[in-house]
């Protein structure tokens, strides 16, 4: 609820962390307290500054908690102790300092705002006033009466427009050693004019004749005339008196109940309940994103063990949220099942059961008969035909893909996969459920692998015919990881875990029983096959969850990569056995050669119309896929390069691999070359046909 630091060695920085506003609850004031005792009481602070996490500083006390009885430390003692501390404290302010987040920047000695930030107390519109001495502090900082911007006001210190707490914690450490006393806000007298009581009354016949029979402003006038009148000691009585009149007023109540209702309203969604399908690490993570945003999930398994794991997994993540996160979907959201019969009701089903596409037909037509007509039915697949899925139902129009990635309660990408026949509002639905559950969406096309899986295909074929030629695993990953990428293709691989693509390989007939034994070595359906992957799988090696893959790792499970002989041994074996003569592969050529690669096959997604435009496709491989982001994305950083000089890498490598299709320059590329080379921006212009939803 705030995180307590020190920086440039003598900086106490507490963050407030209490998303979305950073607002002030029981918690954060504890967290508040508890971090200032530490700062005043700690000899190696000199300074304190105050600001909140995610470009927000306080949007005021926890207006939720209004409804139950005081928690916590109350606020003003809190402030007050802020105020007479001995040490200098400021307030970075980002965002909104707003009610109670106001107060507390009031109570620092100094204040530094952005110059985009927002102050103020609109606690009025709440049928209260700010009653934590906002009234009797801001008087007496700016006088009566007060119009015009912050700075010349005097309420900040300074106006930023770099980052507010970098600032603070400079301006902090100016402020060591320097007199507090005229720095406490409390301390000072109210400038007043000399005709204040003609002023007040003025302004009290304008708001009754505007806001007639509203009485939070009224009881506002009167605290600005203790501010005026009284000394700090009797205004912050004055103020909390009629406070307490206000907060237990029905106007109160009201004001307090549109606040939220009028928020509520604006929620508005067709979906309120889901089904999950299979509970395995996919489903589960599913399960518990629709749940973190209030929709209720029925959850289902095949078998009473595996629906039993699922539940303890379930609970498990919830309370992993609540340590993480300081909240967490409530378990009530959710039922545990084995019958499909009890999806009649849902408004949409996610369904997540193994990748095998005569499973999952099943499972659509049986979902087909059970669930009332209008539920949405949608499909995790990574990569098989949506259509084909949708038509086995009596709805395609309300079939579409979800495509979440691993985990699904963490990463952020979700691609919504639009079947020919799925209709605009069943893509509408999807892609604002996926925005609603903090999902990057991103709307493709119903190609084999979607957008991310088709273009990974030549990217890790080419890592893996480096290998064939006399790389390592590790010479690729270095040079991908120090082109920016946090994992090299084959670190990244053993996360994920090699027996996925096994088995779609084997479906495909690229290995197992269905190969063509006529087929020449290291070929497969008339191009290059490296076999190295599935050796590898045929070893029992599916990456970190086994202990080893491409790597081995000191448990199953492990993280911690380290190169293995066993690897080494298996690669030079296969060379000599095909009697492939090791060479020196630079790192430019394994950059070039994945890289372009992929980008070449994104040229091809965009030629075919399954990805509107190039922004979805860097989008989806920054959210998926962990590329750079200062790089951009596979496609802006091609149009970096320059688009002239990847399409002649290219060229240059389809002559040397002519049994590599995907190094073959994709015609969209050749074009954009051939009219001028257009910004990334504008290559949406030249492509021919798009999919009547992109
Ligand atoms: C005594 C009384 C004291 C000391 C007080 O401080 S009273 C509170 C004074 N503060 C306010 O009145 C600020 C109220 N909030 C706002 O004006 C706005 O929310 C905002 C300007 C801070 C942000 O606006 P916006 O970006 O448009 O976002 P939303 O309004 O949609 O809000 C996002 C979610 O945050 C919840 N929220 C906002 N402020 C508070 C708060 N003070 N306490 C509790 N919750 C707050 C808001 O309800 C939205 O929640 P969800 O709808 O997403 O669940």
């Amino acid at each position: 609820m705030a995180r307590y630091e020190l920086v440039k060695r003598s900086v106490a920085l507490i963050t407030l962390t209490n998303p979305p506003v950073n607002a002030s609850s029981s918690a954060v004031r504890h967290a508040i307290a508890k971090s200032m005792k530490c700062a005043l009481s700690d000899p190696e602070v000199t300074a304190v500054v105050i600001c909140g996490e995610n470009g927000s500083f306080c949007g005021g006390a926890d207006i939720r908690e209004f409804a139950g009885p005081l928690k916590g430390p109350p606020l003003v003692p809190l402030l007050d102790a802020i105020e007479a501390g001995e040490k200098p404290v400021v307030a970075a302010i980002e965002g909104v300092a707003l009610g109670g987040g106001f107060e507390l920047a009031l109570v620092c000695h100094y204040r530094i705002a952005h110059s985009k930030a927002r102050l103020g107390f609109p606690e009025v519109t709440l049928g209260i006033l700010p009653a934590a001495g906002g009234t009797q502090r801001l008087l007496r900082l700016i006088g009566i009466p007060a119009a015009a911007i912050s700075l010349k006001l005097g309420i900040v210190d300074q106006v930023t427009e770099q980052n507010a707490c970098e600032v603070a914690v400079e301006f902090a450490l100016r402020a060591v050693a320097k007199p507090l006393l005229s720095r406490r806000v409390s301390m000072l007298t109210t400038r007043c004019p000399p005709d204040l009581d003609a002023l007040l009354d003025a302004v009290t016949m304008q708001v009754k004749k505007k806001a007639p029979g509203v009485m939070a402003p009224l009881a506002c006038i009167q605290a600005v005339r203790a501010a005026a009148t009284m000394p700090y000691y009797k205004g912050i009585k004055r103020e909390g008196e009629l406070m307490a009149t206000l907060f237990n007023s029905g106007q109160a109540w009201a004001l307090q109940y549109c606040f939220f209702a009028q928020r509520t309203a604006g929620k508005w969604t067709l979906i309120r309940s889901a089904a999950v399908i299979g509970l395995g690490t996919m489903g589960r993570g599913i399960a518990v994103c629709l749940a973190r945003v209030g929709i209720s999930v029925i959850a289902v398994e095949s078998e009473k063990k595996l629906l039993e794991t699922g539940r303890q997994m379930v609970i498990g993540m919830l309370e992993r949220d609540a340590k993480r996160r300081g909240v967490s979907a409530s378990l009530n959201l959710f039922k545990f099942t084995l019958s499909l019969h009890d999806l009649k009701d849902v408004d949409l089903v996610i369904e997540v059961v193994f990748e095998d596409m005569a499973l999952k037909k099943r499972v659509f037509q049986e979902l087909s008969k059970v669930c009332r007509p209008a539920t949405l039915l949608c499909t995790n697949t990574s990569g098989l035909d949506v259509d084909a899925l949708a038509g086995v139902t009596d709805r395609p129009h309300l079939v579409v893909g979800m495509h979440f990635f691993s985990p699904a309660h963490v990463m952020k990408l979700l691609e919504v996969v639009c079947g020919p026949r799925s209709s605009s509002e069943t893509i509408a639905t999807a892609m604002s459920l996926g925005k609603r559950m903090g999902k990057v969406s991103v709307a493709v096309g119903n190609c084999p692998g979607f957008v991310r899986n088709r273009m990974l295909k030549p990217y890790i074929d080419q890592a893996t015919f480096l290998l064939e030629e006399g790389a390592t695993p590790e010479q690729i990953d270095k040079a991908l990881e120090d082109f920016g990428f946090a994992m090299g293709v084959f670190r990244m691989s053993d996360l994920a875990g090699l027996d996925v693509g096994w088995r779609v390989r084997k479906e495909s007939g690229l290995n197992g029983s269905d190969v063509d034994p006529e087929s020449p070595p290291r070929r497969r359906q008339g191009r290059r096959y490296c076999l190295i992957p599935d050796m590898v799988c045929e070893q029992g090696r599916f990456g970190q969850k086994t202990g080893g893959g491409w790597y081995m790792y000191d448990k199953r499970g492990g993280t911690n990569a380290k190169p293995d002989p066993l690897i080494q041994n298996l690669l030079e074996t296969y060379r000599s056995k095909y009697g492939i003569q090791p060479r020196n592969i630079s790192n430019q050529e394994i950059v070039e050669r994945c890289l372009f690669a992929l980008a070449n096959e994104g040229f091809g997604i965009l030629e075919d119309g399954m990805a509107a435009r190039p922004e979805d496709i860097d989008v989806i491989y920054l959210f998926g896929y962990g590329f750079p982001r200062h790089r951009g994305g596979p496609m802006f950083y091609a149009s970096m390069v320059g688009l002239e000089r990847v399409l002649k890498r290219l060229e240059h490598y389809h002559q040397a691999h002519p049994d590599v299709p995907h190094l073959k320059p994709s015609p969209l590329l050749k074009t954009l070359v051939a009219c001028g080379i257009p910004p990334v921006q504008k290559w949406r212009e030249h492509i021919k046909t798009m999919h009547s939803h992109l």
